[in-house]
């Protein structure tokens, strides 16, 4: 087992209770009222505004080049990558990029992006990054449970884009190459004292991403 397994075997509640979240599944079904979509996925730019400032801070805190370059790597996923799907799906609603990043950020999107920003300000590179592991690997996973005949089956899916894009080849190698960095700094810095540290910073990302999809659910009554 990896690191990334053993913590979510450790927060397994926490962690199902963020994939499976009722969200996710009427995403997956289709059944999500767009509103509701719209909600989260301006949050989620704004919100992305503040991990790229964390993975900025994951290179600041980087040991090693390879420390360094693979926080590159998850920054420069946000910011040439996942956030284009933000641009290109708010624009298809006429919102700007400027009118979305002037939109007010939910207590939800401060609370979880400060969390793993303190994390890493106040810990150390493996407690910064066992902070955002349940994001990045996380979409990865749910991008993948919700597309299981892969990404070309989704033709006439109301979220295929989004779908497409946590899915697709690249972000599953962005989240592949997290979750062995992830291992690897575990290796050098991990003691067994500190798992059930590390594990509980895990568990309370996780529910800080079920609030985030819980968020959009009451903003808009769906
Ligand atoms: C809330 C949230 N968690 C994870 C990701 C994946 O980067 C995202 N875009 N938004």
């Amino acid at each position: 087992m990896d690191i990334f397994a053993r913590l979510k075997a450790a927060a397994s509640s926490d962690w199902r209770s963020y994939v499976d979240h009722d969200f996710v599944r009427r995403m997956g079904a289709g059944t999500l009222p767009q509103e509701a979509f719209r909600y989260y996925l301006v949050q989620d730019y704004l919100f992305l505004i503040q991990f790229a400032r964390a993975y900025a801070l994951a290179i600041y805190k980087g040991r090693n080049l390879a420390d360094m370059r693979a926080a590159k790597a998850g920054l420069c996923a946000i910011l040439d990558l996942e956030m284009d799907l933000h641009v290109r799906l708010c624009g298809r609603w006429g919102l700007s990029p400027e009118a979305i990043e002037s939109a007010p950020e939910h207590q939800a999107t401060v609370s979880y992006t400060r969390f793993v920003l303190d994390c890493g300000m106040a810990g150390d590179l493996l407690d910064l990054h066992v902070a955002l592991a349940p994001c990045i690997i996380g979409y990865a996973e749910i991008g993948r449970d919700l597309a299981p005949d892969g990404v070309e089956a989704l033709a006439g899916h109301p979220y295929r884009d989004w779908i497409g894009e946590y899915a697709g080849a690249a972000y599953q190698q962005v989240a592949a190459d997290a979750r062995s960095h992830l291992d690897d700094l575990a290796a050098r810095a991990m003691t067994e004292r500190r798992f059930a540290e590390l594990a509980a910073l895990f568990a309370k990302a996780s529910r800080l991403e079920a609030a985030f999809w819980q968020m959009a659910l009451n903003e808009t009554g769906a």
